[in-house]
């Protein structure tokens, strides 16, 4: 497959293209996600719950990404990568760019954070110093103790506005790409066709530019419980190149996530 780069994830969104992509921890994940279609990985902090076995992920450290990261670059040299700033390493401008210079010395592609408007700054000096910037709009789990659990977000006129502004913010700030995660699908619609940066929704619908999940939650072995919106593929093809290819066609073919696995 070819290498896969920024201007290819926009270009998919001008085109109509949905852009697929998972979570990945480890190399032999990331290069059976590289041989089966999948266009980008996120090494997401969702490893303090899916890997350590916490209940948020609050306690991850930028240590832990940076070294899921090397884990997961060597798996396939052509993945985009994605990496996670943890909870409170991108507080400040400056602990903001000493932190994703970690994780693009580990092998990522782009940084993500969670947050609005409040994180222009530090998203204007990141992509001002060479480091690509994903913004993480709705439930965003490090704020899980402000919201009082893992609660669907933009329910209410006002949150919903709100979260437009901040999507708008953030592409202002210079961010090239956006994760929904948890909101309503019409938000997530209005969302995507309010910034012309690419979305990738989880829980939000099929209306965006793209679909993540947590790997766990495709192969049905998370912790306990599987989220509504997440589906297990193994389940119904029975081995793993298959689940990733058929989470793959059916987020191009828009079939996933479809009514049950979706808020409105
Ligand atoms: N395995 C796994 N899958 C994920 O998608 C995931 C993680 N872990 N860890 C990090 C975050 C946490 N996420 C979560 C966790 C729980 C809910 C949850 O309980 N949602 C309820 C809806 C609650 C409501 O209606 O307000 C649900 O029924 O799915 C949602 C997202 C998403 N991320
Ligand atoms: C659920 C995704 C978007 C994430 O941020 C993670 O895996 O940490
Ligand atoms: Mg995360």
């Amino acid at each position: 497959m070819a290498k896969i780069s920024v201007s290819t994830l926009a270009k998919k969104k001008q085109a109509g293209e949905k852009i697929t992509s998972l979570t990945a921890y480890d190399a032999s994940f990331a290069k059976l996600f590289a041989d089966n279609g999948v266009d980008a990985v996120l090494v997401g902090d969702s490893l303090g719950m899916v890997l350590q076995g916490s209940d948020d992920t609050l306690a991850v450290s930028i240590e832990d990404i940076a070294y899921h990261t090397r884990c997961v670059r060597a798996g396939s040299r052509d993945l985009f990568v994605i990496a996670d700033m943890p909870f409170m390493t991108y507080n400040t401008v400056a602990a903001s760019c000493e932190n994703a210079a970690k994780l693009m010395r580990a092998g990522a592609n782009m940084v993500k954070v969670e947050g609005g408007e409040w994180l222009h700054d530090s998203i204007r000096a990141l992509t001002q110093q060479g480091v690509p910037v994903c913004g993480h709009l709705g439930l965003t789990p490090q704020s899980v103790h402000v919201f009082g659990g893992f609660k669907i977000q933009g329910r209410d006129q006002a949150q919903a506005q709100k979260m437009i502004a901040d999507a708008q913010a953030l592409e202002q700030a210079g961010a090239q790409l956006l994760v929904l995660e948890c909101i309503p699908s019409a938000l997530a619609k209005a969302i995507t066709d309010a910034v012309s940066i690419p979305t990738i929704g989880i829980g939000a619908g099929n209306q965006t530019d793209g679909q993540i999940l947590v790997m766990h939650d495709l192969v049905g072995i998370s912790a306990g419980y599987i989220p509504k919106f997440s589906k297990n593929f193994l389940a119904e093809t029975g081995n793993m190149p298959a689940a990733v290819q058929k989470f793959c066609e059916d987020v191009k073919s828009g079939a996933f996530p479809g009514p049950d696995h979706e808020f409105n």
